[in-house]
């Protein structure tokens, strides 16, 4: 049996960058990763990558010539992360599905047959799957997608139902109206973003619904059927508890991803998983088993490309390094949601702010009166920013406008590194950028 230092099960971002590292250490290793369309990951192939560039391309080129373009650049990002490991000497980079023997050994089945290796580390890196809403007809009922299939039909939908309204329905909501597509999400809250303030909850609403989207909320989507080859009746009850019913050319299904670990066999090497099926990790990503670490989407939590990419910091340092980075110690994580404009925030919103017993200030910004704004010719969206009242040290920040995925990197350090209202408001920032409306947002405390 081959042995090596280290197997990576995924070639998700953590998985990936820790097998650099172990090979640049002089270790061996084996990536397994299940699918020739996968080098890379959910991110490179079918997440993030391809639908921000569908998202980009909106309004730019026709829905099918942006398929196209989405197509050309995750290939060439595939062809990239394959390679830059499969060209290092102490990577093998294997195609196929790995599973569990024990707690060391991992088999896998090629064209040649089942094969078993040997790891003294092991390193699950399997991702995660969407979650299917138990509704009548889903299985057998033709054009319901799930994000990574939509994202590879060339033809447009004129009319789509999106079920949920999380980070995907936000996303694909704004970007196929932008298409030109009629947008129907239905979502189970009876608001937007419900871990975001109503304020801010009713700002995205409006955005969105001029930008053509409509809303069920408190909605409950009961059934899907075919009503010729090209259609499908979604049935559903409303939030006046009627039954309505609503005839679409396509259904993407948003309703949130779970843990992937079908057919790993985690039970053969004693590695435990919580109640949703998560594998569960201590604070360093060790699993139940200590030679046996887990990262990103698998084990459940914020389910982010930076956040399996910051595992990999917290493996790496615990493995080779002074054993202080862990999962308590990451800092404030920012996020961002890419409608049009960007949704991004960092720190506590001012509820979250209020409970935690904060004696909170809140300052805002409109968009309309930022000079950059009105270059950019988007002048819809709003900044807010909350504050310790006592010590004028921030606390949160969102930002809905164009550009805020990149100011909201900013807001974050100086969250990290203790920085008060006063520090940004006084902050020398280029001109004209969006980002030097912090100034004005931070001096109106
Ligand atoms: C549509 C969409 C948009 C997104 N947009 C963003 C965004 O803008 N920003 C952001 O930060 N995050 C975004 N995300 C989330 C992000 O994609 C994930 O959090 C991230 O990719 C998770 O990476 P990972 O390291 O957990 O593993 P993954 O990248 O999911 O990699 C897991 C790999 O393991 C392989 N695998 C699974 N089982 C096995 C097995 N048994 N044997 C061998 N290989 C196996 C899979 O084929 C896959 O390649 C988005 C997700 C989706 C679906
Ligand atoms: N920009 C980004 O960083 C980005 C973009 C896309 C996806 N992602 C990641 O992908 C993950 C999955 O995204 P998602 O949008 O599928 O999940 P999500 O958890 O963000 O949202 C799911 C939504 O579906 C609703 N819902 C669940 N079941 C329903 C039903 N039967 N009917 C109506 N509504 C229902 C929930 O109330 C919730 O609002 C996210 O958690 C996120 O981490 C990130």
């Amino acid at each position: 049996m081959k042995k090596y230092d280290a197997i990576m099960i995924g070639f998700g971002k953590g998985a990936k960058t820790l097998a650099a590292e172990f090979a640049k250490q002089g270790k061996k290793v084996a990536m397994i990763e299940k699918s020739s369309k996968m080098y890379g990951g959910t991110c490179i192939n079918e997440g993030c990558i391809p639908s921000k560039s569908l998202i980009v391309q909106a309004g730019k080129r026709t829905f099918s010539d942006a398929i196209n373009k989405k197509e050309e650049i995750t290939s060439i990002l595939r062809k990239k992360n394959f390679e830059k490991l499969n060209q290092n000497p102490n990577i093998d980079v294997i195609t196929a599905k790995a599973s569990f023997v024990n707690t060391h050994v991992i088999s896998y089945e090629n064209e040649k047959g089942t094969k078993e290796i040997y790891g003294d580390y092991l390193f699950v890196n399997t991702g995660s799957v969407p979650i299917i809403p138990n509704i009548q007809g889903i299985e057998h009922t033709k054009h319901i997608y799930v994000s990574a299939d939509i994202m590879k039909e060339k033809e447009q939908p004129k009319t789509l139902a999106i079920i949920g309204g999380g980070y995907i329905g936000l996303e694909f909501s704004s970007m196929f109206a932008r298409y030109g597509t009629q947008v129907t999400v239905f979502e189970y809250g009876d608001r937007l973003v419900k871990r975001e303030d109503e304020d801010i909850a009713l700002h995205i609403q409006q955005i969105l619904e001029r930008q053509g989207v409509q809303f069920e909320f408190k909605s409950n989507v009961l059934s899907v059927e075919n009503v010729n080859d090209s259609d499908v009746i979604v049935t559903y009850k409303n939030k006046d508890g009627n039954i309505q019913q609503l005839t679409v050319n396509a259904v993407l299904l948003a309703t949130g991803r779970k843990a992937n670990t079908d057919g790993l066999h985690l039970e053969q090497a004693g590695v435990e998983t919580d109640a949703r099926g998560a594998i569960k990790v201590n604070r360093y990503l060790q699993t139940s088993q200590p030679h046996i670490y887990a990262m990103g989407d698998v084990k459940g939590g914020l389910q982010f490309t930076y956040i399996s990419l910051d595992d990999y910091r917290i493996v790496k340092d615990h493995i080779f390094g002074d054993k202080k980075r862990t999962t308590d110690n990451r800092g404030a994580i920012p996020y961002s949601v890419f409608i049009e404009p960007t949704f991004s925030r960092v720190g506590m919103s001012e509820e979250e702010a209020k409970n935690e017993g904060y004696e909170i200030k809140v300052a805002k910004l409109a968009v309309s009166a930022i000079p950059r704004a009105h270059v950019n010719e988007c002048k819809e969206g709003v900044l807010k920013a909350i504050a310790d009242a006592k010590t004028d040290k921030i606390l949160g920040c969102v930002l809905l406008c164009t550009a805020s995925e990149e100011m909201i990197n900013f807001v974050q350090l100086a969250i990290n590194l203790g920085l008060k209202t006063s520090d940004i408001a006084n902050h020398i920032f280029t001109h004209p950028t969006m980002s030097e409306a912090l100034n004005d947002l931070f001096g109106n405390f």
